[in-house]
């Protein structure tokens, strides 16, 4: 199942990262509700939840891209998680308002349904980690969530047609987002060939928890 296009340095950091979360990372791209994304099959309902879910998560994932320009150790990374930012302020915004619309939901609504426990969970490790001022940290949970929405968004299945399934998929896949996904993980490589013991036991640990609550997502939207 595994369909990553990323490059990783041969016994680097990242690769490490990847190889020890094979079966979960595998469980999440090849989820259900990829699948049915893809067909075009998604209940409604479950995608409208899903996208509520995920627009409350938005707020928590701009902080951490944001930390990353705080604190990256050059200037070139700073750049490219802030021109980032400027992604998610455009496109990722842009589709939100429109799909939630479709689905007889809003921006409004989604800040107040309830969140999921899976949802207040990934949203208090992502605040935490941009407030903790660690670059490795953050690129930790960056990394976990374009990486393996990457993988999943690469997969050859057919596309769907409405817009709704289709401007989800569009917006994990293709050369700037691979280019972009690219750009964490070299990071990882080069950030974590110098690590000390402690802060690569911390890496690895958020990384493992960041994994297994990416699948949590995704089995949450269909327990609603
Ligand atoms: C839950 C989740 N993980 C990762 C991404 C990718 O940004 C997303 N939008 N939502």
């Amino acid at each position: 199942m595994s369909t990553t296009t990323i490059v990783t340095a041969p016994g680097g950091f990242a690769a490490q990262l990847r190889e020890r979360s094979g079966e979960t990372w595998d469980r999440a791209i090849g989820h259900r509700f990829v699948e049915e994304l893809f067909a075009g099959s998604v209940d409604d309902a479950v995608l409208a939840h899903y996208l509520e879910q995920d627009y409350r998560f938005f707020d928590a994932a701009l902080s951490l891209c944001a930390s990353c320009v705080v604190n990256a150790d050059r200037v070139e990374p700073k750049l490219r998680f802030s021109a980032q930012l400027g992604f998610f302020a455009a496109d990722e915004d842009g589709y939100f308002e429109r799909a939630l619309a479709a689905l007889g939901s809003s921006a409004a609504r989604a800040g107040e349904v309830p969140l999921t426990a899976t949802s207040a969970a990934m949203i208090e490790g992502m605040r935490d980690t941009a407030h903790a001022n660690s670059y490795i940290r953050s690129l930790i949970v960056m990394a976990v969530a374009e990486w393996l929405y990457l993988d999943w968004g690469e997969r050859e299945l057919a596309d769907p047609s409405r817009p709704e399934h289709l401007g989800w998929i569009d917006l994990h896949r293709g050369a700037d987002f691979r280019a972009w996904v690219q750009c964490i993980v070299d990071e990882i490589d080069r950030v974590g060939a110098d690590l000390d013991e402690a802060e690569r036991a911390e890496a690895v640990g958020l990384w493992d928890r960041f994994v297994r609550l990416e699948l949590e997502f995704f089995d949450a939207a269909y327990s609603a």
